[in-house]
C-alpha cells in the first residue's frame, strides 16, 4: 500500500487495518484518522506517538493495561491478539520450558503488583533471555521510570506493526 492508497481509506477501512497498531487501543487509530493526509509512513507514526504522549498518566497506563502478560493465560488459552500471538512465537514465548514458564508467571505478577500495570516490552526486538532478564531487572525501578519504559515500548511495538502491515505488499514503497 503506498501513501496515497492509505490517504483515502475511509474511517471504517483505516481503522479495521490500523486498529490494533496499539494492542487493543483503535480509539488511537481512530482518533489519527482525522489528522490525514499524511505525508509518509513516518507521519502517521508520529501522529500516533503525539497522541498517546498527549494523554495524561492515567490514559497512558490504560494503554499498558491493554496489553496481555507475555506468556501468559491468553497465550494458553489461544486468546492473544494474531499480532501479539505472533510476537510472542517469535520470541520463543510460546515454547517455554516448564521452570521458565513458572518464572515468567511470578515476575509478570510481581510487577503487576508493584506497579498496577503489566510488564510491556517489544517482544520482536528481543529474545527470550532478554525479556525475562528485562523482567526481572524492571521490578526494580520506580513506578513512573516504568510508565515511561512501557509506553516507549508500546512506540516500538506500534512502529513494527505499522511497517509490517504497510510494507508487506510493497516493500519498495514509503
Ligand atoms: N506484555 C507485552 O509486552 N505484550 C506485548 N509485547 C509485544 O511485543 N506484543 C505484545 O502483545
Amino acid at each position: 500500500m503506498d501513501i496515497n492508497a492509505l490517504n483515502v481509506l475511509s474511517y471504517e477501512e483505516f481503522v479495521n487495518i490500523f486498529g490494533n497498531v496499539v494492542e487493543k487501543c483503535p480509539i488511537i487509530t481512530a482518533a489519527v484518522w482525522s489528522k490525514r493526509p499524511f505525508v509518509n509512513l513516518s507521519a502517521l507514526e508520529a501522529a500516533i506517538n503525539e497522541f498517546i504522549d498527549a494523554l495524561p498518566e492515567s490514559g497512558k497506563e490504560g494503554i499498558l493495561r491493554c496489553h496481555p502478560d507475555l506468556a501468559g493465560r491468553d497465550l494458553q488459552r489461544g486468546t492473544l491478539t494474531q499480532e501479539s500471538r505472533e510476537e510472542q512465537a517469535r520470541a520463543g514465548l510460546d515454547a517455554l520450558e516448564s521452570a521458565e514458564a513458572s518464572r515468567v508467571a511470578r515476575l509478570n505478577e510481581e510487577y503487576k503488583e508493584r506497579f498496577g500495570f503489566p510488564f510491556v516490552i517489544c517482544a520482536r526486538m528481543n529474545d527470550k533471555a532478554s525479556i525475562l532478564r528485562q523482567l526481572s531487572e524492571r521490578c526494580q525501578n520506580e513506578r513512573a521510570a516504568e510508565r515511561a519504559r512501557g509506553i516507549e515500548e508500546v512506540k516500538k511495538i506500534c512502529r513494527l506493526r505499522l511497517y509490517g502491515l504497510v510494507l508487506t505488499d510493497a516493500p519498495n514503497k514509503l
